[in-house]
């Protein structure tokens, strides 16, 4: 069978750590292209990874051979260069917040239908080991049917993170649109709506910005509620300045789940009325670096040579990312709104 060509739109972080690096390792994935405005890091990447340079992306679709395409650029970028690709006529893996507005991520679904192509977002979050085995937990029924949690994604900053440092673009509004909900949060949104199988129907939130250097939120929390009824509350921000904390505390009838919570053991079931606990040693929830389960580029590989539709397609970033937009809505409003 053909290798699988792929073009990379964004040559920063996530690109350079996570998906070039996956897709290096995948047997039958070729990396064909990698495009950035910034030249110089476009060239420094394909000299570690191969590929043909180019810093329009419209130039690179435009490449007949490639088969499908990574876009990790600035939120705003997503949706254009998203629908851009399916119209040339590619598979598109598009990192998180798939949209930054509802009418942007209906319209990628839309031209992934036309195109006959597949749409996969990166809430790589369910692919992160702990959260795996958490999910399993929950399905076996052993500690009964969840009532309420909390999940929390706090670290230091995308500064920390992004290849721009301070001045980097997830501080501009023109360039995020969103803030550490849309960052962090759309991850716990996505997180939970997975580990709950179930959907938010209705929120409040309060956001507030504590950074100087930033016009978009970095500070947020989040009530939901889902269709099943389970109340939970969701913070992300980018201004903890201990170690990363991602965080999940699931409460159940029969037990409680805590994932990430102990440096030992990333995930811990309690029983209720003392009778015990599990401790599980499974692997680290990381983003960037470090990570030890399968990760997105894997899963986008499959589905494209399984011809199967992937598991994270565009419905379920749409649902995602239209909770933290209801949120972020419901902030400004200082009201409680149905997720729309
Ligand atoms: N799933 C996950 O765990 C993670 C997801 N992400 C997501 O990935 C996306 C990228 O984040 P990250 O890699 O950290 O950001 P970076 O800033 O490190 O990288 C983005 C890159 O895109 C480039 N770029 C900007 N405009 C264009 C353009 N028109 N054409 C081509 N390239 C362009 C930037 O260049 P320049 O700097 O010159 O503008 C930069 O090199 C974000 O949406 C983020 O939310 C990020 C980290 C982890
Ligand atoms: O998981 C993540 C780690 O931090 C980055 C910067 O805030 C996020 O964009 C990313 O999704």
């Amino acid at each position: 069978m053909a290798k699988v060509k792929y073009g990379f739109i964004g040559a920063g972080s996530i690109a350079r750590w996570r998906h070039l690096n996956e897709c290096a390792k995948i047997n039958g994935a070729e990396i064909a292209a990698i495009c950035d405005i910034d030249k110089k890091r476009a060239q420094e990447r394909a000299e570690e990874f191969g590929g043909t340079v180019y810093t329009d992306y419209k130039k690179m679709l435009k490449d007949a051979d490639i088969d499908a395409v990574i876009v990790s650029t600035p939120n705003k970028l997503h949706a254009p260069m998203t629908i851009a690709a399916f119209k040339a006529g590619k598979h598109v893996l598009v990192e998180k917040p798939m949209a930054t507005t509802r009418l942007e991520a209906k319209k990628m679904i839309e031209a992934a239908k036309a195109a006959r192509k597949y749409l996969m977002v990166g809430q790589n979050q369910r692919l992160m080991p702990p959260h795996v085995r958490a999910k399993e937990i929950l399905k076996s029924g052993r500690i009964g049917k969840v009532v309420s949690f909390r999940s929390e994604f706090q670290h230091p900053g995308p500064e920390g993170w992004s290849i721009d440092g301070a001045k980097s673009w997830f501080f501009k509004k023109k360039d995020a649109v969103m803030g550490a909900l849309g960052d962090l949060g759309v991850h716990k949104a996505d997180l939970m709506r997975w580990l709950l199988d179930d959907d938010f129907v209705e929120v409040s939130a309060f956001v507030s910005t504590l950074q100087k250097k930033s016009d978009v939120d970095d500070h947020g929390m989040i009530l939901l509620k889902s269709k099943k009824g389970i109340m939970g509350q969701i913070t992300a921000s980018w201004v903890n300045r201990g170690p990363e904390n991602n965080q999940t505390v699931i409460t159940c009838t029969n037990g409680t789940i805590e994932i990430g919570t102990n440096p030992d053991y990333p995930v811990v079931v309690t029983y209720a009325h003392g009778a015990g606990r599990e401790l599980h040693e499974v692997g680290a929830i990381a983003s960037n670096t470090n990570q030890t389960g399968s990760g997105i580029m894997d899963a986008f590989h499959e589905s494209i040579t399984k011809k199967r539709k992937p598991e994270i397609d565009g419905n379920e970033g749409y649902a995602s990312v239209a909770t933290i937009l209801t949120a972020m809505e419901a902030a400004k409003q200082r009201k409680t709104l149905k997720v729309k």
